[in-house]
Parts: structure tokens; sequence; C-alpha cells
């Protein structure tokens, strides 16, 4: 268990968070989600040791982090904002720099060559690696020491939709191996491919946390959305769908209807237009589900 009591942290001119508490746990993931700026980096420095704090504790399977940071830390793997890797020495060498620190045994970067498919690359300067590979020597790195803790700084940011994915599963799998997972995003839909596994999510702003609710609660928060058909017979359409007992307004682009099941409901609702002769163009939310609840809390 990671116990974060009333942590205060900051640069030198002031603290940039303030009081933060929260508790993570085996088998779920909690997320730090919050717009750039607003401190997440900061308390996962915070956390992992990196950053002293001004006030408060960080415990980490019962042991305090600045009583035994040594042991702490040994819990914990980070990866860091950005792909934070020694470019100019090649894959094998940046695992071995870090094995060594840690001490660990040779096999276990072969294993995680292996696992992260780096094998090829071993001897490639971790510079010339792609974004999506740089990404993977990263999270090799910092699993090298088998951490029971994983804190992952903004994990998805400049991935392309596959790496992400394979990312995403790769955090499925640590989970299910009973780590503790951390990671932080100000990309709100990448929170939609995480339903259906145990998630909390805090919301920060300005240094504090606003909000902590789980991902399926924050979904069904917002129990309707609207989206826009772009569609060539707006007032026929409009006529056609409130038949069916939809809430439909005319916009300059097309109509705008409400929603509450999706996946099901907009199929539906093309299929409809289409088979009286309606053409659609393009159908977008005005806002994902979570954006919603994301901007009214930050407007609050
Ligand atoms: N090394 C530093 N020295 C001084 N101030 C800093 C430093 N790093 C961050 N800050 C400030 O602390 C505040 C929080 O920054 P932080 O990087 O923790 O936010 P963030 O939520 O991770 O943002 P982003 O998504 O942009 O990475 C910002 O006002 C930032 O300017």
């Amino acid at each position: 268990m990671l116990e974060v009591e009333n942590i205060s942290a900051g640069y030198g001119n002031g603290d940039v968070i303030e009081n933060l508490s929260f508790i993570a746990i085996k088998k779920e993931i909690y997320v730090l989600l919050g717009a750039n700026g607003a401190g997440k980096t900061t308390t996962f420095r915070a956390i992992t040791g990196i950053l002293p704090l001004s006030s408060g504790r960080v415990v980490v399977d019962g042991i305090d982090l600045w009583v035994e940071p040594e042991n702490a830390k040994r819990k914990m793997g980070y990866l860091p904002e950005g792909e934070r890797v020694y470019p100019d020495l090649t894959v094998y060498k940046n695992l071995r720099f870090f094995a060594k620190i840690y001490d660990v045994e040779e096999e276990r970067i072969n294993e995680l060559l292996k696992e992260f498919r780096l094998e090829k690359y071993k001897n490639t300067k971790a510079g010339y690696l792609s974004r999506g590979f740089r990404k993977r020597l990263a999270l090799a790195r910092a699993l090298l020491h088998n951490p029971d803790i994983l804190v992952l700084d903004e994990p998805f940011s400049n991935l392309d939709i596959p790496t992400a994915l394979s990312l995403r599963d790769k955090i499925f799998e640590m989970l299910k191996e009973g780590k503790i997972i951390l990671f932080s995003t100000h990309i709100l839909s990448e929170l939609q491919n995480f339903e259906g596994v145990k998630c909390r999510v805090a919301i920060m702003k300005e240094g504090k946390l606003v909000l902590e609710e789980r991902l399926e609660n924050l979904l069904s928060k917002v129990s309707s959305i609207e989206v826009v058909f772009k569609v060539d017979k707006k007032i026929r359409a409009k006529e056609l769908l409130e038949k069916f007992g939809y809430n439909v307004n005319v916009e300059n682009t097309g109509i705008s209807v409400m929603v509450s099941r999706y996946n099901d409901e907009v199929p539906a609702i093309m299929k409809i237009l289409l088979t009286q002769g309606i053409n659609v163009y393009e159908v977008k939310p005005k806002e994902t589900p979570i954006e919603k609840i994301f901007t009214g809390i930050l407007e609050k």
C-alpha cells in the first residue's frame, strides 16, 4: 500500500502542491488527472523521494520514505515524463547502468529486453530509437528491480494508438500481478480505455486534489451527452428523430441530439436517418463525458 499523508512540496519559492492525501492499493490504478501545471509531476517526484517534502509523510508498505529512503525507494519504479533515457548509451547499457545501481542480475536485463521486445535494438543507441521504443526502454528501466509500485508520469503522451494500447495492456498485466500502479494524464479521453478495471481518479487543480472518484462513477455522473450529426436535411431529420423520442436541436452545421448510451444510440440514429434518405457527413460528440465533468469542476 502507498499512503500519502498531507504532503506539501515545492521548488524553493513556496509549495506547489499542498496537503495532498491519498492511498493507492494493490490491483487498482490510481490516476492523477489535471491540466498542465496542476502539479502532477511535482506530486510524483515528492512521492518517489526525488523532491523533499515540506510537510507530510509518504509510507510505502509500512516504510516511511524519509526515515528509510533506500528501503522505500526499492519498492518503487518511476517512469519520468518524456522518455528520459541516456541517448548516447545503447539500450543494453542504459539498462546495465541502472542494474548496477540496483544490484540487479544480468539475467533480469535479458528478461526485460525480451519482455519489451527490445532485443533487436540491444546495441542501438537509445537516442536513435523511436519514441514508442524509448518509452518501452524507460519502462523496462523502471521495472528493473521488480518494484511493487509503479509511478508513471504521462505514460501515454506522444504514443501512437497501437503503442498506447499495448502499454495499456502491459499495465493491465502488471495490475494482475499485484502491482500498485499510479499514472498521470491531462488527456481525459485516455481514461475511457480503462473502463472495466478498478481505477480511481483524482482530479488535481492548482496543486490540490479537488475530487477523487471511481472511474465508473465519474463516467456515470454524465448521464447524457450531446452529439452533433452533420446532415443535409436538418428540419426533416429533427422531425423524424423527435418521433422516436429524441431531444433534438437544429444547429448551424447540422442537428444535435442528446444521447445517454452513446455506443447503442448513435448507430440507431444513423440508421433512422440513412434509411429515410438523409445523408450524414459527420458525427461528433460535443464533449466527451469526462471532459464535461472536468470542465464543470475546474470552472467552479
Ligand atoms: N523545477 C521547477 N522549478 C520551479 N517550479 C517548477 C519546477 N517544476 C515545476 N514547477 C512549477 O510547479 C507547478 C506544477 O508543475 P508540474 O510539472 O508539477 O505540473 P504538471 O501537472 O505535471 O504539468 P504538466 O502536465 O505540464 O507536466 C507549475 O507551476 C510549474 O511551473
